[in-house]
């Protein structure tokens, strides 16, 4: 293989997610989710966003998928929204949602773009979040009977599902940090959203096996951040690997691989796992077909006797995005490799890599020069990741539009197509022109 072509077949795709794109989040009888009520509730989002409209996807889907195929996309990752499904979580079926998917799944096979279906990207149904949402034992059965209702009616066409997105961000920036729905800060809560979390997504890996879909592959996705120590003492050391243990694939890669927390969690944060955890162990441990991996940045870790898990993070002068996050390509390169030296996944996609940053339009054009660099130096990190071992079968650039950026409403563009969400009218940006040429050359070098 030609040291800048990546192998053939590699999957080039790109990501959304379903409260951040599709707008009308209670049209044709679909339910309300923790994210249209968080955002409803004053101070919680930037200038009091929401996703009412969002990128009108739920509209413009055709228009979109479009789009995609003007760029030349292999595959999407996209996620249904669980509350259009089951407006209360559970009982009540409401086919208009089905439909919707059907129709956006059927697009996209006509345009010869492979869906990935994420299962759950945050909008849990509210109603669930009142019998106490990922707090509730029971929602591993209340979630695993919405995922097999979509194996049931979209396994025939859908081959790749992917059950959780980052459940570490769902446990923590949800339930401890405050910062992202329910808004919760309890910690005792956050560990309880993880556990729950792990039990349904292998509850539902278990059910996936027994549907029995022809070619089917279901994963995880999960959330990283490459955490360098800040100094080369054991110390710093020590507290890099706790941050890495705690916020990266090990918290959910270790249980599903390896059948127990990561060793520095139960050394340390055990007081806040579940009563008989231990219980539940066995049952985890499931085997998947492949593991997502999110990456956006790094950060230096120092030892801290203040800050939680004992460490916190220090500047080291690297250039950010528009979201404050350090530009660290090698850091792509750490995960990569290390979530294959420490789990030798069968497969490994990229689910989501991407940045924001303060675009403009000029006489109709987005010149993102610094969106490309920053997806060129990754990509570079990838297929360096490839040539050393890492079975990396795709890439998902997040995101394929402008979207609603959670907390940060609509003031943070991640999209490789620029949004005027006065209009609503797309505009590819130079980085999308980019892509599109990466995904014919097979290489980001043409
Ligand atoms: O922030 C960009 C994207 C976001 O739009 C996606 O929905 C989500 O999957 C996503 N995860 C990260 C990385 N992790 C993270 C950490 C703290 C807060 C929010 C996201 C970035 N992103």
């Amino acid at each position: 293989m030609s040291e800048k072509v990546f192998p053939k077949d590699f999957m080039w795709g790109a990501a959304t997610a379903s409260y951040q794109i599709e707008g009308s989040p209670l049209v044709d009888g679909a339910g309300s989710s923790i994210w249209h009520r968080f955002s409803h509730t004053p101070g919680n989002t930037y200038n009091g966003d929401t996703g009412d409209v969002a990128d009108d996807h739920y509209n413009k889907y055709k228009e979109d998928i479009a789009l995609m195929k003007e760029l030349g996309l292999k595959a999407y990752r996209f996620s249904i929204s669980w509350p259009r499904i089951f407006p209360y979580g559970k009982g009540k079926i409401n086919e208009k949602g089905v439909d919707f998917y059907n129709r956006l799944v059927d697009e996209l096979l006509k345009a010869n773009i492979t869906p990935f279906v994420t299962l759950y990207h945050w909008d849990l149904p509210a109603a669930l979040q009142d019998l106490g949402g990922w707090t509730n034992r029971d929602i591993a059965y209340w979630y695993t009977d919405y995922a097999d209702y979509m194996f049931q009616r979209f396994g025939d066409r859908v081959k790749n599902w992917i059950t959780l997105n980052e459940p570490w961000v769902m446990a923590f920036v949800g339930h401890f940090m405050g910062e992202h729905a329910p808004g919760m800060k309890d910690l005792y809560a956050s560990f309880s959203a993880v556990h729950n979390q792990l039990r349904a997504h292998s509850k539902t890996v278990k059910t996936f096996r027994e549907e029995n879909i022809k070619e089917g592959k279901i994963g995880i996705t999960l959330s990283n951040t490459s955490h360098d120590p800040a100094a080369d003492s054991q110390e710093d050391i020590d507290a890099a690997r706790l941050a890495h243990e705690w916020s990266n694939y090990p918290l959910f890669l270790n249980p599903i691989y390896k059948g127990d927390y990561p060793k520095g969690i139960k050394e340390h944060v055990s007081e806040f796992l579940p009563h008989n955890y231990e219980n539940d162990l066995e049952e985890i441990k499931e085997k998947i077909d492949f593991v997502g991996i999110n990456y956006y940045s790094g950060d230096l870790v120092k030892t801290d006797t203040k800050s939680f898990l004992g460490g916190k993070t220090v500047e080291r002068g690297l250039p950010k995005t528009e979201m404050g996050w350090e530009i660290y390509p090698e850091g792509f390169y750490k995960i990569l490799k290390g979530v294959q030296e420490e789990y030798n996944p069968k497969e490994v996609y990229v689910t989501e890599n991407g940045a924001a940053f303060d675009d403009k339009v000029v006489n109709q054009e987005v010149h993102d020069e610094k969106r490309i660099e920053y997806l060129k130096q990754h990509l570079e990190q990838a297929l360096r990741a490839i040539q050393n071992g890492v079975t990396l079968k795709g890439y998902f650039a997040w995101s394929l539009l402008d979207n609603f950026e959670w907390a940060w409403g609509y003031s943070k563009r991640f999209g490789i197509v620029y949004v005027d969400y006065k209009t609503q009218k797309r505009i590819i940006k130079d980085s999308g022109k980019w892509y599109s040429q990466v995904i014919k050359n097979n290489s980001f070098e043409f």
